[in-house]
């Protein structure tokens, strides 16, 4: 179990990415839901023992990460959102490099461990191929990889799969998969279908703070009977927009469709719509923006683009 207690990180210039973050956070997959600029890589880097927090508390199992991080980067395995440079060595000579970095200096183990993860995240075919060449999908396998060396119980993994194509993130979502049936992973993103796919309980952070918390099954059934949609005339946005909670609008068939978020039809031409993990969110960060005195215009114009 992973605790984070009142997790505030106010850098230099005043921002203040972080804002009280306090989260349990149990073995399995854990998607941390957030727009750009939420946190979140704040919040992966003060969890990697990157970057101290300014105040609050985190502790995994028995470890006082903040006292005690040496502790902790031994059973760290960490992807960065920015994996940096690719060397133009070959996928078997960087990750038995760096499981020498990491400890692992006895040949035959290391050989066995270098082996086992290239097999695992299906690079065993390429090892001999330079990094620099691989593709997206193949570095964030390749990265996936890196932090297994070691075989540590905590992985925190910073939106993987932006850029990827459908075929590669499919593919890198299931290895994430296999990963979290042992071990605690954290999974950052800002990409809805991610977490829906993948996580068995979530967060979302909006401005540095928590706003949601829970299971996506409870926080979809929340929304129950309270989301309603028609299709609509572009001229009639800006009036809708006023009138209504617009969670979202999408384009169907080159029609716009809006959500709207209420307690009863809003009037007779809406109808009914099952809420997904994407009304959660988009419904959540309307009600933060509200809250915030920013403008409600619609959390999403292409909900489908996700
Ligand atoms: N080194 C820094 N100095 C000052 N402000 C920073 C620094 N790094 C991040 N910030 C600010 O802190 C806030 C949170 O940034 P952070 O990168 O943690 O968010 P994020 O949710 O990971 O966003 P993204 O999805 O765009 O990566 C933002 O307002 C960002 O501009």
């Amino acid at each position: 179990m992973l605790s984070i207690a009142s997790l505030t990180h106010v850098y230099p210039n005043g921002t203040r990415a972080l804002d009280g973050v306090s989260l349990e956070i149990p073995p399995g997959l854990y998607g941390l839901l957030g727009p750009n600029g939420a946190g979140k890589s704040t919040l992966m880097r003060c969890l990697a023992t990157l970057q101290v927090p300014t105040s609050g508390a985190i502790r995994f199992a028995d470890i006082d990460v903040l006292a005690e991080p040496q502790r902790l980067r031994a059973k760290l395995g960490y992807l960065p959102q920015d994996f940096g440079v690719y060397p133009r060595v070959s996928a078997y000579e960087m990750l038995d490099h760096l499981a020498v970095l990491k400890g692992l200096v006895a040949a035959g183990p290391r050989r066995e461990t270098v082996e086992a993860l290239l097999n695992q995240v299906n690079l065993w075919d390429v090892r001999k191929k330079a990094i620099a060449g691989f593709s997206g999908g193949m570095r964030q396998r390749f990265g996936i990889a890196q932090a297994m060396i070691g075989n540590p119980t905590l992985m925190i993994v910073d939106e993987p799969t932006a850029g990827l194509d459908p075929e590669e993130r499919n593919r890198f979502n299931n290895l994430l998969a296999e990963v979290g049936e042992t071990k605690v992973v954290i999974l950052s993103t800002h990409i809805v279908e991610d977490v829906a796919d993948l996580c068995s309980r979530m967060a979302i952070l909006v401005d540095g703070r928590i706003v949601s918390a829970g299971t996506p099954g409870a926080l979809i059934d929340g929304l129950k009977g309270k989301v309603w949609t028609r299709a609509v005339e572009p001229d009639e946005l800006p009036g809708l927009r006023k009138q209504f909670a617009l969670i979202a609008t999408r384009l169907r068939g080159g029609r716009t469709v809006i959500h709207v978020l209420s307690d009863a039809a809003p009037d007779p031409r809406f109808e009914p719509v099952s809420a997904g993990l994407a009304e959660v969110y988009f419904a959540t960060l309307h009600a933060r923006r509200k809250a915030g005195g920013q403008s409600t215009n619609e959390a999403s114009r292409d909900v489908a683009a996700h």
